[in-house]
């Protein structure tokens, strides 16, 4: 078992699901909640128990959100726990990230989505234990060290389904100055009993417009209008796709939208009664694009390494399957071409290596 749970560390990863403020580390969520207990802002033993919590239900899911949003509100703190995450993951041979974040309006600490996309890409810019590619030209220029890891970072910008229409238009509204910064597509994440899909539509449909990719957190809760409408403006990818009926995944099946696939999210929020029933063993056995993703690193505490372990353990996957399942999700990621064929150099050399 701590065999195969090494061999699942060392073997290259792509991650294409991971919330920023979901993927904290909770030694600094500690850190951040006690200076505001200091100051009065929380009372840090209560926040304390809250956050060592294990196992959360979906409501509490977006309460817990709702507190790391007061815990990591400025910019410098944006910043720390994009460096962060990303060291982590890459700490763990993740070789390409897509990391998602909503960009969030902040009068008070004079914060617009714009700045607290700065105050990301500075984060990005700060990691120094591995070697972050995030803009193309980066391909050439920022491999400082042969020595040092290397992992590629692109960034979804995500609508959180509490926003209004315009709020939803101006997110992609940067995603689109953010071209050339390393932002790749959109989500549409947020408490899934919250918002409607046609305040959404109009900001999905301009983001497919201007020829941004997109991925949807789809059937998290039974919602079989709102997922027949997610189907019918085919997103690259869906996230969850917890409470699909038949119908819907013949849909899915044969219009092939990969599906991003969250374990550990799914069971700790009780979205099935036990993961010997997740969908993944279906789609798997059929051969549909699936990869396996972390979510929420930090909240729900796993790893990258830890979701693939979990799969081969439960669903009998052999090594080899392994590889392969990591593999395919090269064709999936939003990036361009030359990314992926990085990517995949970095998968032959690690291959290689062990
Ligand atoms: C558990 N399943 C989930 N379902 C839906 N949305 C989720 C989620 N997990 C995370 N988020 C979304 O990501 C935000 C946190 O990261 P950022 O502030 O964007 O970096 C949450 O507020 C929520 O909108
Ligand atoms: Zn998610």
């Amino acid at each position: 078992m701590e065999e195969m749970k090494e061999w699942c560390r060392l073997m290259p990863k792509i991650e294409l699901h991971a919330h920023l403020n979901g993927s904290i580390r909770d030694s600094t969520l500690l850190e951040l909640a006690k200076v505001l207990g200091e100051k009065g802002v929380i009372v840090f033993d209560d926040v304390k128990d809250v956050i060592m919590k294990c196992g959360r239900s979906l409501p509490e899911c977006f309460q817990l959100f709702d507190l790391y949003h007061i815990l990591a509100t400025d910019h410098e703190t944006v910043s720390r726990i994009t460096k962060e995450t990303i060291e982590d993951f890459a700490a763990e041979n993740v070789v390409y990230l897509e990391l998602r974040t909503t960009p969030k309006n902040n009068q008070a600490k004079g914060m617009t989505k714009r700045s607290y996309m700065k105050a990301v890409i500075d984060g990005l810019r700060d990691v120094d234990t591995v070697d972050v590619s995030f803009i193309s030209s980066d391909i050439l220029i920022n491999h400082t060290s042969e020595k040092k890891k290397r992992i590629f970072v692109r960034l979804l910008l995500s609508i959180d389904r509490r926003e209004t229409t315009e709020a939803a238009m101006e997110t992609v509204d940067l995603a689109v100055e953010m071209k050339d910064l390393g932002v790749v597509g959109i989500d549409l994440s947020g408490n899934p009993i919250v918002g409607e899909w046609k305040t959404f539509l109009p900001a999905l449909m301009y983001a497919k417009d201007k020829g941004l990719p997109i991925t949807l957190h789809c059937g998290e809760v039974p919602n079989p209008e709102e997922i027949q409408a997610m189907l019918d403006i085919c997103p690259e990818r869906l996230g969850h796709a917890c409470f699909l009926q038949d119908e819907e995944w013949q849909r899915v099946k044969s219009s092939r939208i990969p599906v991003e696939i969250c374990l550990t999210s799914n069971l700790q929020t009780e979205r099935l009664t036990s993961i010997d029933y997740h969908h993944f063993d279906d789609l798997y056995k059929a051969k549909h694009p699936v990869v396996i993703c972390t979510d929420d690193r930090g909240l729900f505490s796993t790893t990258l390494s830890n979701e693939y372990y979990l799969a081969a353990s439960t669903f009998g996957l052999a090594k080899g399957q392994m590889i392969e399942l990591a593999r395919s999700a090269i064709d999936f990621v939003f990036a361009d071409d030359g990314v992926k064929k990085n990517i995949r150099e970095l998968f032959e050399a690690s291959e290689r290596a062990y």
